[in-house]
């Protein structure tokens, strides 16, 4: 299984492309990463929704750039109640930089995520990071060995997937961290119904990410309904007022 067969949307194609291209680093990191279990954990034991915010300047599916420091806007999501961020580090299609990653992560205490395209093993060791993202459509069978090659570094693998079949390869490369995108990156189509679908087929034991289309309390409800453990919320945390916006989602109880 990879990426190559497969029906992308150009922009996805294009962001592929560029992530083929990309260097990885040449010393090996390591990484004394920050708990993203205990940090649900206690999130949720202080009556709250456990919200993973992303800084997400722009995006293929968001008009415009926004520009503010990206680490006022982490200091205001967490302000807000996030219990972890996702950053953007993808330079041509998201506007994020591994410097942004760098900075919040020095000016944070909760745990952050690397939001990228990583492809190759070396690509894990240009930033450090708590957690960090694999998209098992994307790096197709290498994901067994990338979970491992993560974690040998530290970091949180957060696997993310689309369909049954991700789901189970996701498993099976031992998983613990699995997010539902519900967003089709072949198609750029967002539907929730997609988290309530695959949702009942995660393990217990599994930590479970409800990710993308997230906008009102109503979403966070029908997502938490569904067995989200954690949302990750991009776009409707950006548009406006961060901390208001993470506030509203975080107490949607
Ligand atoms: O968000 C996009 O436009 C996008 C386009 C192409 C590939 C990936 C894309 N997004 C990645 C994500 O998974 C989201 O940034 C994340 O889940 C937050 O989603 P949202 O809350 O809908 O902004």
């Amino acid at each position: 299984m990879n990426a190559s067969g497969d029906e992308l949307a150009p922009e996805v194609r294009a962001i592929l492309d560029a992530a083929r291209e990309r260097p990885g680093g040449d010393t090996r990191v390591s990484v004394d990463a920050r708990s993203f279990p205990d940090a649900v954990a206690e999130t949720a034991a202080d009556g709250r929704v456990p919200v993973i915010t992303e800084v997400k300047p722009t995006s293929p599916t968001t008009d415009g750039v926004r520009d503010d420091d990206p680490v006022e806007l982490a200091r205001e999501m967490v302000a807000g109640g996030a219990t972890a961020l996702s950053v953007l580090t993808e330079p041509d299609h998201f506007g994020g930089s591994t410097e942004s990653l760098q900075r919040i992560r020095e000016a944070v205490d909760v745990p952050v995520l690397r939001k990228d395209f990583v492809l190759r093993e070396e690509q894990l060791d240009v930033v450090e990071s708590d957690l960090v993202l694999l998209i098992a459509r994307f790096v197709g069978d290498d994901l067994p060995d990338l979970v491992e090659a993560a974690r040998k570094r530290g970091f949180q693998p957060l696997v993310e997937v689309h369909t049954r079949d991700e789901l189970v390869a996701a498993l099976a490369a031992g998983a613990d961290v699995v997010g539902i995108n519900n967003r089709d990156l072949g198609k750029l189509e967002v539907d929730l119904a997609t988290f309530e679908e695959l949702a009942p087929e995660v393990p217990d034991d599994v930590l479970l990410v409800a990710e993308s289309g997230v906008k009102t309390p109503d979403d966070v409800r029908r997502m938490r309904n569904a067995g989200a453990d954690a949302l990750l919320v991009g776009t409707a945390i950006m548009d406006g007022d961060v901390r208001q916006n993470t506030e509203s989602l975080t107490t949607s109880t």
